[in-house]
């Protein structure tokens, strides 16, 4: 047994990065080897699921390479640590609940060392979830009272209400803070329920890591495993075939087990580019709600919220005057206000508009440039020699239409707008027209370099 220990050691030791093997494999002691059965040590509990759910297999593996058979290897606590028969804590669930989970791509360097923390607070820094981001902290206005409905109806009853709930919109307007927002009400309500939140990009990461191991099975045990799966940016999948294929599993685990999923995204299902239909048709599947840009008096009232929890009152003419000039999103009103309080305890200066207009200077000067859908569908015209009444007529000759869509495809590339309101500035057209136009223009200028130049040098002109 010692010497299959050294061996599996040696062995595990390449495979992993010198965190991982010092924080995971090097305090397990391996206890007995007896009729095909071997037992192995961890210091404490929160190390023993770890271990479990994401090294079992491949030491059960390499014990039955070296005993040329099947073994059974089980992972105890260490009688040392006096917690053999101790059962773990639990709490009180709501929701049905599978195996203990764990995390692929573990970070050992952050993860705690002995005492072990409580099981709940393990729970939260598997599930990656910020506690900072809750329902309380967000501010509600039009752009997005339907999203935090729906966000506070799943929170409630996960993995009934709808599955999944789809979150969409441009950059900045919340999407996460939701997600994490509905983490924290469930975990609060259920501190045993497993949850995960994760970057779309961070789960390619986690695919290509699995497949370059081999451990695909910990990979589909984890994630199937999970009660809430929160999953941010999904649009970074576009074409990433085997991640959506292990997405695409399981998703259909998660649903058919009751477990919820929640998904957000720069734009609606049916708009994301490389993405197989099976999966689109899926995220459509529950509910699908969009989170617009914040109006003028929702602007404000962020402002002066984000203001406040730096213990620093706003007068309203001030935060009128930001939230006027600053219309994209919320966080680039965040970036403004940390910059207003920064050079105001700088200078010692009381926030007034000549304050801010001096803080912001950089930032009012490209809000004053900022792009237009009327000035694209201007620039457009002038570039193809065509009227910009055109833009918005119903004619279609090629001349005028291929413009038009050139126009659609720069206006949703380069501003805010929705595919309705865009539809709407060109002449009251659907949004499945500008859809069309954004997808065409998209797939010719990945195939012809130089349809890719002319748009270039529209955008350079636009971006002045
Ligand atoms: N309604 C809101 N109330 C309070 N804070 C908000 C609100 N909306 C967004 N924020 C804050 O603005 C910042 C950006 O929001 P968030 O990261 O959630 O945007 P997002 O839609 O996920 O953007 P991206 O697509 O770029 O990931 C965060 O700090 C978030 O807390």
């Amino acid at each position: 047994m010692e010497n299959f220990w050294q061996s599996c050691s040696a062995t595990l030791e390449q495979e992993l990065t010198p965190q991982q093997f010092s924080a995971w494999i090097k305090p397990l002691v391996p206890l007995d080897y007896e009729d095909g059965r071997l037992r192995i040590a961890a210091p404490n509990r929160f190390k023993l699921d770890w271990v479990k759910t994401q090294f079992a297999s491949r030491i059960t593996s390499l014990a039955a390479q070296y005993w040329e058979a099947p073994v059974d290897v089980q992972f105890v606590l260490d009688p040392r640590a006096g917690g053999l028969r101790k059962p773990a804590p639990s709490a009180p669930s709501a929701m049905p609940l599978g195996p203990r989970g764990g995390q692929m791509n573990a970070e050992p360097a952050a993860m705690p060392e002995a005492p072990p923390p409580p099981v709940a607070d393990n729970r939260r820094e598997q599930s990656r979830i910020n506690e900072a981001l809750t329902f309380d902290s967000f501010v509600t206005g039009k752009a997005n009272q339907l999203a935090r409905a729906a966000a506070i109806q799943v929170a409630n009853n996960p993995g009934v209400s709808y599955n999944p709930l789809f979150l969409y919109g441009g950059v900045g307007l919340g999407k996460t803070h939701l997600i994490h927002a509905i983490g924290n009400q469930v975990m609060a309500d259920n501190p045993s329920v497993r949850i995960r939140y994760i970057h779309a990009e961070q789960y390619v990461r986690d695919v290509v890591t699995a497949y370059q191991r081999k451990g695909f099975d910990d990979f589909k045990r984890y994630y199937h495993s999970l009660d809430l799966l929160l999953i941010d940016d999904i649009q970074f999948f576009a074409g990433k075939n085997r991640t959506q294929e292990e997405f695409f599993y399981a998703f259909e685990a998660l649903i058919a087990a009751k477990k919820q999923i929640i998904i957000t995204s720069d734009t609606y299902p049916k708009e994301i580019t490389g993405m197989d239909d099976r999966l689109i048709s899926r995220f459509d599947s529950g509910l699908t709600v969009a989170v617009e840009p914040p109006e003028l008096e929702m602007r404000v009232a962020i402002l002066l919220k984000k203001a406040a929890q730096e213990s620093v009152t706003l007068s309203d003419d001030v935060a009128f005057f930001v939230a006027k000039h600053l219309r994209s999103n919320v966080r680039e009103l965040e970036g403004a206000l940390r910059k207003i309080l920064a050079y105001s305890r700088f200078h010692g200066k009381d926030i007034t508009i000549d304050v801010v207009k001096e803080a912001l200077k950089d930032l009012l000067s490209v809000q004053n440039r900022q792009i237009s859908v009327e000035n694209i569908q201007k620039t457009v015209a002038d570039f193809f020699n065509i009227k910009v009444a055109d833009m918005y007529s119903k004619k279609r000759p090629a001349n005028i239409a291929r413009p038009r869509q050139i126009a659609m495809y720069l206006a949703k590339e380069l501003t805010q707008k929705s595919l309705p309101e865009i539809g709407e500035l060109f002449g009251g057209r659907d949004h499945t027209t500008v859809l069309h136009a954004v997808r065409k223009i998209a797939a010719d200028r990945s195939k012809n370099p130089e349809i890719n130049h002319e748009l270039h040098v529209l955008e350079q002109t636009l971006k002045g």
